[in-house]
């Protein structure tokens, strides 16, 4: 890929700040910064504790998604799920009513602090919304330990889990837990220990996974999350990074281009929000996202606006990203 120069991307950067309406792993603020390239606006918006060695693939995906056609999509819609924060189960019915339309509901378990009983509740009041036809899905983010997760998946089966995303930080703890907890049906799904890898493929390799999530920001951009896929030869779900509704668009443009999908992928996170860049913002209306292009509205630019020093510190790390991929070559 040829790199803009640095100087070409300071140009038309724009950094916002998003409230959420929900803290949603740890983030009552969302920072971003988007840029406006010849195929159209893209974003750079790893979270604020990523190293730039992290940060670097997630400016080389909004590089590509700016700057270079993209792969041709295969559907013109995206069937998206809603989101559940690690809320109490008294809040539920107010996060899913923010989601229009969606059959599938992805549910935070194991937040530190909080006990199974918490994720108990939380899941069987997203269930009893849901419905019995209803898809429901957990993601512990790698919380839980082997015999935590052996004990949660046993007493969350019964609420009919579509999968459960990284229950365990390792390859070899998810590789043990697929096979301790095989007999329940409740297939695993491997995040963290995709986009956070140095070997993203590890995880099919070890058959540590019936699933793989892929988020194009973290692992590079569009076309190479779809190689990533067609290599692990797992069937994919597109997640979002808690994009704005432009990197949503990059997420979406992923899912458009999977030649075979088969779940409803966690795109909808702009429901979130209390505030997004595009009017309308890019949230789930039926259940489904649009694919195509987001053009921000020019004054919500203006509104949602970081701070100065907020500003600066997201173009310096757009400055020392952009000489690693430099350096990178
Ligand atoms: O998949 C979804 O439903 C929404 C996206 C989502 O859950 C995440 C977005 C951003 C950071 C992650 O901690 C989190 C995830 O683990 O999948
Ligand atoms: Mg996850």
């Amino acid at each position: 890929m040829t790199l803009p120069a640095i100087e070409e991307l300071r140009d038309v950067a724009r950094v916002v700040a998003l409230p959420m309406a929900t803290r949603f792993r740890g983030v009552t603020v969302r920072e971003a910064l988007l840029l406006h390239g010849p195929e159209g606006w893209t974003e750079f918006s790893p979270f604020v504790e990523y190293d730039d060695a992290e940060a670097a693939a997630w400016l080389a995906a909004a590089i590509d998604f700016g700057w270079n056609p993209q792969p041709a999509p295969v559907r013109t819609e995206i069937g998206v799920n809603a989101t559940v924060p690690a809320v109490a189960a008294a809040d539920v019915a107010a996060v899913l009513a923010r989601f229009d339309g969606c059959r599938t509901a992805k549910v935070k378990v194991a937040e530190r602090g909080q006990s199974l009983s918490d994720d108990l509740a939380r899941v069987a009041a997203v269930r009893a919304v849901m419905g019995p036809e209803g898809r429901v899905r957990i993601d512990a983010n790698g919380g839980w330990n082997l015999d935590e997760a052996d004990r949660a998946i046993h007493a969350l089966a019964d609420l009919d889990l579509e999968y459960v995303e990284q229950p365990c930080a390792t390859v070899d703890e998810l590789a043990e837990v697929r096979y301790r907890t095989k007999h329940l049906g409740v297939p695993i799904a491997a995040d963290e220990s995709v986009r956070k890898a140095t070997d993203p493929l590890a995880v099919a390799r070890a058959g540590a996974a019936d699933l793989i999530i892929v988020k194009a920001q973290p692992l590079g951009g569009v076309a190479h999350a779809l190689q990533i896929v067609a290599a692990a030869g797992l069937p994919a779900v597109v997640s979002s990074a808690l994009d704005t509704s432009i990197g949503l668009a990059m997420g979406a443009a992923l899912a458009a281009a999977l030649p075979e999908l088969d779940y409803d992928c966690g795109l909808g996170t702009a429901s979130l929000f209390t505030m997004d860049v595009a009017a309308p913002p890019l949230v789930p209306r039926g259940g489904v996202l649009p694919v195509g292009r987001v053009e921000p509205d020019a004054a919500l630019l203006d509104a949602a606006a970081a701070s100065p020093d907020r500003q600066a510190w997201w173009l310096a790390r757009l400055q020392r990203c952009h000489a690693a991929l430099v350096a990178h070559g």
